[in-house]
């Protein structure tokens, strides 16, 4: 069935934060891995374009460190990367590279995404759908179910938990504008790894939508050999 459903943003402004300030320091790479090339161009321009390809033509904010800003003006120019974006400084940690760009939002009435940089294979329906979500329930974070069995270690045992009910959490996280906002001004905890869990932290309930297997985090050297398997996978073998 097509969707026939109007444009989220016929309805509310639309924003995505990109997360892109940090270094990966798991990658181990000189060059941050949101700047290494796949499949020709770097990772960050295959995550942009696909908020770019999304019914929700949300506004974005890139949150990069000062140092890299220049060269990231370099790699658009030399490859011809004109989708509009507005570059902000990323912070010393990912909470604090969403909290600049969320400060940097003054409209409370629309909706925000945040999506890791080193995600590019996020698609174009899962983007729309979140935001779908996020404008009905105020949040929506992408997970997928667990395929491995799940055991909880405890003082040298382990037990076995119900896979059923345990979720990998994705990026994009989407909320309403006045949610996020209030959020990200409590103070910084090492438990804060998500924006769900920053949000949750503000006495919010977290809807979770459908996300997808192939909706890697770039994270290790291997998972770039990975995406690039996925990218070249025929279309409509996506899942
Ligand atoms: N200070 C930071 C740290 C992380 N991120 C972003 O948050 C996303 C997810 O983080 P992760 O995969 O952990 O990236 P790194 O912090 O770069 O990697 P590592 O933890 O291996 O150092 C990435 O897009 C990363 O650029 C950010 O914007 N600002
Ligand atoms: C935000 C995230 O990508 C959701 O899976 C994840 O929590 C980032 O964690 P990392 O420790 O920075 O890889």
């Amino acid at each position: 069935m097509p969707n026939l459903q109007s444009p989220i943003s016929n309805l509310f402004k639309t924003y995505a934060i990109i997360v892109a300030g940090g270094s990966g320091s798991r990658m181990q790479s000189a060059l941050p891995k949101q700047f290494i090339e796949l499949c020709g161009e770097p990772v960050l321009m295959h995550t942009i374009r696909a908020f770019k390809e999304s019914l929700s033509s949300p506004q974005i904010i890139l949150a990069l460190h000062t140092s890299y800003q220049e060269l990231w003006a370099q790699l658009c120019s030399k490859h011809n990367f004109t989708i509009p974006h507005t570059v902000i400084a990323g912070g010393e940690t990912r909470f604090h590279s969403v909290k600049n760009a969320v400060d940097s939002i003054k409209d409370l009435d629309a909706l925000i995404a945040v999506h890791d940089a080193v995600r590019p294979l996020v698609s174009a329906a899962i983007i729309d759908e979140a935001y779908q979500c996020a404008a009905d329930d105020g949040t929506a974070v992408t997970a997928v179910k667990s395929r491995d069995s799940i055991r909880q270690a405890n003082n040298g045992a382990s037990t076995s938990l119900n896979r059923d009910g345990i979720y990998l959490v994705q990026t994009p996280q989407v909320f309403k504008a006045a949610i996020l906002n209030k959020a990200y001004k409590q103070p910084y905890t090492d438990n804060f790894t998500d924006d769900a869990s920053v949000v949750e932290q503000s006495g919010v309930a977290i809807t979770l939508i459908e996300g997808s297997y192939d909706n890697i985090k770039i994270t290790f050297p291997e998972d770039i050999t990975i995406a690039e398997a996925l990218i070249n996978k025929k279309p409509s073998t996506l899942s």
